[in-house]
């Protein structure tokens, strides 16, 4: 069935011109009043339903309830729509499978298939580094006790085929990783990262380009899926990877939203299709120099806009050795930006008591990555996250010049007085009372 999307900016006899030739089964009027009375007396002229509401957004997702609807045409124009207002319909019926099409545009949902024959959480993102694997691994840990989880990831720079990583039976060490690596894998892909700083079960998988709302042009995660299906592991953590993610249902959500993201990314375009499919929202990176106080409270206050019912949380990431590095000359290199990493290495010397004697801010750039790691004077173990060119550039080096690797995880930390860890125990037990959604 086709719902018609309709304004008082047309006379209700051209609207009903362009109703019949849609074959429309009802209609939402979306505003303004130049060209109509009354909307009891364009409901009568044009002879359907006419859905209307305050919020525009409430009004459809109540014609989306009481029909069948299959497709939206869009008959209004700006100014009672302007273009954010179509990405925020658009949002809202990428959500419900529904195609959203206009004079000169049209949006076409994949549909998110049910293959999962365990419970599941997806965890997704709203841009790349936002913190997803860091929040995946977070979730992983805190559950594995209680719920023995296995990870599915799709990055970019993941295998061909679905790579099995038994992180909770086998030691990742530097030489594991750099054999990886001269197999000519990326021995920093997702999947290996999580299955380090968790310990957990954890299936690679790749995929290739990513649309606007977050589907991705190719990939692997159905195959991905069914070994998933085949462990014995009790919940399925499906990770997203930059702004795209499985296309695959999930029986809850976690999306990741960085607070130093463009504003306009969070609550604008297909923002609000990813924010709008949480149960939980983390935002991640909430401090200077990565954002003001100010732009935080608009994150903040567009999350809750968008998703009034979600439980958010904001948080800051704080480094995790995987290794001892007390006492320490330390060599500091990650993917974050100069002043983060000049942040960091301030928090291990307070913290750990170590000395950090160079840093790197070029992780994922290895031109400049390898003319930093020139530079630096003597030091006695790298501390690296594993991402990007952990590896096949930083690892390779560091175990050339003898030098000792230990790897680094960022680890979420509430500032807004509440607890993520119990927030994520409190997710999976709902979920385990209300039961999963099965093939
Ligand atoms: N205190 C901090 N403030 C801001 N950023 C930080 C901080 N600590 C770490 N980071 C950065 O946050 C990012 C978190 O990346 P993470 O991998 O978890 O995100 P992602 O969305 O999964 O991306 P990917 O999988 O590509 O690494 C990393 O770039 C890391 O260097
Ligand atoms: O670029 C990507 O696809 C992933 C990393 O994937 P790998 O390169 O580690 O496989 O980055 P993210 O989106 O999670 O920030």
């Amino acid at each position: 069935m086709r719902l018609a999307l309709i304004d008082g900016e047309h006379y209700p006899d051209v609207t009903k011109w362009a109703l019949r030739k849609i074959n429309a089964c009802c209609a939402v009027f979306l505003g303004g009043r130049e060209k109509i009375g009354s909307i009891a007396e364009l409901e009568r002229e044009l002879g359907l339903t006419v859905f209307h509401d305050d919020d525009y957004l409430e009004a459809i997702e109540r014609a989306i309830k009481a029909f069948p609807i299959q497709e939206v045409v869009d008959l209004s124009d700006e100014p009672v729509l302007n273009y954010e207002d179509r990405f925020r319909i658009a949002s809202l019926l990428m959500r419900y499978g529904i195609v959203y099409k206009g004079a000169d545009f049209e949006f076409r949902p994949k549909m998110f298939k049910k293959l999962l024959n365990k419970p599941s959480i997806a965890i997704i993102g709203t841009g790349k580094r936002t913190g997803k694997t860091a929040v995946s691994g977070f979730v992983a840990r805190t559950l594995k006790g209680i719920a023995n989880p296995v990870i599915v990831t799709m990055g970019r720079g993941g295998p061909e085929k679905p790579e099995i990583i038994e992180g909770d039976k086998m030691e990742i060490t530097p030489t594991f990783l750099i054999k990886l690596s001269e197999e000519g894998k990326h021995a920093a892909s997702d999947h290996i990262e999580n299955a380090l700083t968790s310990r957990v079960l954890t299936i690679g998988c790749r995929r290739c380009g990513g649309g606007m709302a977050g589907f991705s042009f190719f990939d692997i995660v159905e195959e991905g899926v069914k070994i998933a299906n085949e462990t014995d592991r009790d919940l399925v953590i499906l990770e997203g990877s930059g702004a795209t993610f499985p296309a695959v249902k999930a029986d809850r959500y976690i999306t990741i939203v960085g607070a130093n993201q463009k504003l306009d990314f969070i609550k604008s375009y297909f923002g609000p299709f990813r924010i709008g499919l949480a149960d939980l929202v983390v935002i991640t990176m909430a401090e200077e120099p990565m954002v003001s106080e100010e732009k935080l409270r608009e994150v903040q206050k567009a999350v809750r806009r968008i998703n009034p019912s979600a439980d958010v949380h904001t948080t800051v990431f704080r480094p995790r050795p995987l290794g001892p590095i007390e006492g320490k000359r330390l060599l500091l290199v990650m993917t974050a930006s100069k002043e983060v990493v000049k942040k960091i290495a301030n928090y291990l010397e307070e913290t750990y008591g170590v000395e950090v004697v160079g840093m790197s801010s070029n992780l994922a750039d290895r031109p400049k990555l390898r003319e930093d790691l020139k530079a630096v004077g003597d030091y006695d173990a790298v501390l690296v996250e594993l991402k990007a060119a952990a590896v096949d550039v930083v690892t390779k080096e560091a175990l050339s010049q003898g030098k000792e690797v230990v790897y680094m995880d960022n680890e979420p930390i509430n500032v807004d007085g509440k607890d993520l860890k119990s927030a994520i125990v409190q997710l999976w037990e709902d979920l385990k009372r209300d039961g999963y959604e099965k093939p």
